[in-house]
């Protein structure tokens, strides 16, 4: 048998299996690939926040990393929730290092409101893990909060962009996720520019979006696609993954990772 396309997840674990390290490995077994992951933090999480978090050591994330690539080999790496600036410092230097394009989803704070990132990590996320990007994907809040731009409409999607490849990822893709009307993200190395939209779903168990996104992306380019087309493959899986999130806990229910097997 040929060996699937390999993936590998940094991030963090979610009890609750929709976010994190677990939507991520969902997707990709869905996308077809190999999926692999380095475990940043422990999270307890369900369907209503996130109870408590617990890094690891940066000794242990590195290991597990130089583990994976160098004996198994990686077609693309995912980045989500990184913790600490020290967690930042050290994934950034290690996905610079590695010759597979890379999809850093600067993970800040949970679907809940609840703080993944600690505020001293945001300027090692500008200088040190967005340079080190093939695809940045942050959503509106992680914009502002990075940036300072604060987009309100579709119309600010540009200069949002323009804001965050200032920091020099090759490519960024904006999440207009949390806008009114249709799902809009806009994807642009600074030359080219893909607007992706989609019809928004009115459900509220979308845990887990952005993790679902990235990890698709990724997937997507271990394939060999380009960006542009690994993007707009991955936002057709995510919307159907959204349609058919579904209720569990007393909160918010995940997307449905398996959505293409029902
Ligand atoms: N209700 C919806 N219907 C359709 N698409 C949506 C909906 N909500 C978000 N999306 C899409 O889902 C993807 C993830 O975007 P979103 O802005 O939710 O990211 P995020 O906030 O990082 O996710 P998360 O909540 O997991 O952190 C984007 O392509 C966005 O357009
Ligand atoms: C471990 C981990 N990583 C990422 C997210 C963001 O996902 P969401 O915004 O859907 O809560 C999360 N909640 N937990």
């Amino acid at each position: 048998m040929t060996a699937p396309p390999r993936v590998l997840t940094v991030a963090g674990s979610d009890s609750g299996g929709g976010a994190g390290i677990q939507a991520d490995l969902k997707t990709m077994l869905a996308l077809g690939t190999h999926g692999m992951s380095v475990v940043t933090a422990v999270t307890a999480q369900n369907s209503v926040g996130v109870q408590g978090f617990w890094e690891l050591p940066v000794e242990a994330v590195r290991a597990q990393y130089r583990s994976v690539v160098d004996d198994i080999g990686v077609q693309a790496v995912k980045t989500g929730m990184l913790a600490s600036a020290a967690l930042v410092e050290t994934v950034a230097e290690l996905i610079a290092g590695t010759d597979a394009p890379s999809v850093v989803d600067p993970v800040g704070v949970s679907k809940h409101g609840d703080s993944l990132l600690a505020a001293s990590a945001l300027d090692s996320v500008r200088s040190k893990l967005l340079p080190a990007a093939t695809v940045a994907t942050p959503n509106l809040d992680e914009v502002a909060q990075l940036t300072g731009v604060e987009v309100t409409s579709e119309d600010g999607l540009r200069r949002a962009a323009d804001a965050v490849l200032a920091y020099g990822p090759q490519w960024v893709l904006i999440k207009g996720g949390h806008l009114r009307g249709d799902a809009v993200d806009l994807l642009t190395d600074g030359s080219e520019e893909h607007v992706l939209r989609a019809p928004r779903h009115d459900n509220r168990h979308t845990h887990g979006t952005g993790c679902t996104l990235a990890s698709a992306i990724a997937s997507q380019l271990a394939k060999g696609q380009s960006v542009p087309e690994a993007v707009m493959a991955a936002k057709e899986y995510v919307t159907g993954a959204i349609a058919e999130g579904f209720a569990l806990g007393g909160g918010i229910g995940p997307v449905d990772h398996g959505w293409r097997f029902r």
